[in-house]
């Protein structure tokens, strides 16, 4: 019997296609689901897309049919980016991603080796501290936090994978470069994986030669990196994520589980791609909804103020006890999640949902965003509320599928512990160090439109004016 997706609103495949490339995806797909509901069907050139944007389905399938749904679609990007997909977040479901994905939460993203990284983010949170002290002291009072925030990020991943040795003048900027490039063509919705095997296409688009380039870029840098790690052997006093993999695999090859360079190269490749602009982003909107919701921001840095009665600096062990900062991510979360529409997933098998058949090799999409602004589940959801996740027991770990900015079931993302804690401790810096405003004439009238792509930053950078706060100790 033939398979009988859900309705498509869209007959002609190809403006299924202009949905996901618009200005922003997620929110034109959230209008057509008001209307067509919360299971929908695009047909985006040859491939029948699935698009859930309701608790209900994306725990179908992220928990009770996740086991059938946890691959990924051949992408052209990811394949020609990262060695043919042999990396974590875009390798398809099998024994290989198992294999990268148990190294990357046992031994690169656990527990214990995020604690390990704690003098990275003391000292990288510091510099940041003291590059927005000698903005304030620049002509103009401007600081431009989206760029000084979007460095911290990329400094903190480039310092854990690489080590502090390898970052010679001007290997930060490279990165950037490519992390930027990376974004783009990654986030990107191509023609070439709406008709795959069109080779011809890219005739067109000249997507693999821009590819390529990427990648080449990324290559050479992590060779000389490992060969760096290689000169040196681990002789330095923090391991860094090269280090590790490098150990990993002397004592894996002995094992028979194999890790080439290529796989080490591909894990590397994931920290930088799924590492720098999620945090980056989850940073700069909460700091925009802080200076737009000022009573917010006294609060938050009146919790931290009392928490810091003692002390000198702020420290990691303190985090867990503001409260309301963690309500504050936690909303930010919902309203602004960093991947709306998170990794496109792959079906593996026919299946059925809500009496519709789905065909394997069915690509499915979460909208993540319209998920955490369903009306069943949230009161006024449009408002920015830190307040309705005190004393509730909602979390973002995968359980609670109203709340899911990290994805959930096997491809929920690894690197959550990682990122929270860096986003606090550089939040909590950042509100106890300064008074923030925005440039007068522009208090009414916040920029808050989000730039195009399947990430989502703001359009416009954050530019405000900060005062060294009067009531703080300076920094150590
Ligand atoms: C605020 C920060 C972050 C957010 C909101 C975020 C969100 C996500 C989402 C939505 C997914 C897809 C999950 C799915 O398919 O169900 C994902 C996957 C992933 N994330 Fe994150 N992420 C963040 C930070 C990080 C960091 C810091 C790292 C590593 C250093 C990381 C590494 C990964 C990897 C490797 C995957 C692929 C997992 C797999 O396919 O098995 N993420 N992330």
């Amino acid at each position: 019997k033939k398979p009988n997706l859900p309705p498509s609103p869209l007959k002609l495949p190809i403006i299924g296609h202009l949905h996901l490339i618009g200005p922003s995806p997620h929110q034109s797909l959230h209008d057509l689901s008001k209307k067509y509901g919360p299971l929908m069907h695009l047909q985006l050139g040859q491939v029948p897309t699935l698009i859930v944007s309701s608790p209900k389905y994306a725990q179908e399938i992220l928990k009770t049919q996740d086991k059938i749904c946890a691959s990924r679609p051949a992408l052209k990007v990811p394949q020609l980016m990262i060695y043919g997909t042999r990396d974590i977040a875009f390798a398809p479901y099998g024994e290989f991603w198992r294999h990268v994905r148990k190294i990357t939460t046992l031994h690169l993203l656990s527990s214990k080796r995020v604690q390990s990284f704690r003098r990275v983010r003391d000292e990288t949170v510091a510099h940041m501290i003291q590059n927005i002290r000698n903005a304030v002291g620049s002509p103009s009072g401007l600081v431009n936090l989206s760029d000084i925030l979007y460095a911290f990020t990329t400094s903190v991943i480039a310092r854990v994978t690489f080590g502090k040795e390898f970052l010679r003048p001007g290997v930060i900027e490279r990165i950037h470069g490519l992390v930027q490039v990376n974004s783009k063509l990654l986030g990107g919705l191509h023609l070439e994986d709406c008709f795959p095997g069109q080779k011809w296409l890219d005739l067109f688009t000249g997507l693999s030669g821009r590819v390529e380039k990427n990648f080449h870029g990324w290559d050479s840098l992590f060779d000389e990196s490992i060969e760096d790690h290689m000169r040196t052997d681990g002789d330095k006093g923090e391991s860094d994520f090269v280090d590790v993999l490098l150990a990993l695999q002397k004592e894996e090859n002995t094992k028979d589980v194999f890790l080439s360079k290529e796989d080490i190269k591909g894990i590397l490749q994931d920290m930088f791609g799924a590492g720098t602009d999620t945090t980056y982003i989850l940073l700069e909107w909460t700091m925009a909804e802080l200076v737009k919701n000022p009573n917010v921001m006294k609060k938050a840095k009146e919790e931290i103020i009392e928490i810091m009665k003692e002390k000198s600096s702020i420290d990691e062990d303190d985090l867990g006890q503001m409260k309301y900062l963690r309500a504050i991510i936690k909303e930010v979360l919902r309203l602004h999640p960093p991947v709306p529409l998170a990794i496109p997933r792959e079906l593996m098998e026919d299946t059925t949902i809500k009496n519709y058949n789905i065909p394997a090799g069915t690509r499915i999409f979460l909208n993540i965003w319209s998920i955490g602004k369903d009306t069943e589940y949230w009161e006024s959801p449009e408002l920015f509320k830190p307040e309705r996740f005190i004393d509730s027991p909602l979390d973002f770990k995968g359980n609670d599928f109203q709340f899911i900015p990290f994805g959930s079931g096997r491809r929920i993302c690894p690197g959550m512990q990682f990122a929270i804690i860096d986003v606090e401790l550089a939040l909590a810096n950042l509100i106890y160090h300064f008074e923030w405003k925005l440039p007068s004439g522009l208090e009414e009238d916040m920029d808050m439109t989000e730039a195009p792509g399947i990430t989502t930053p703001k359009k416009s950078k954050l530019v405000l004016v900060a005062t060294p706060s009067q009531s703080t100790k300076p920094l150590n």
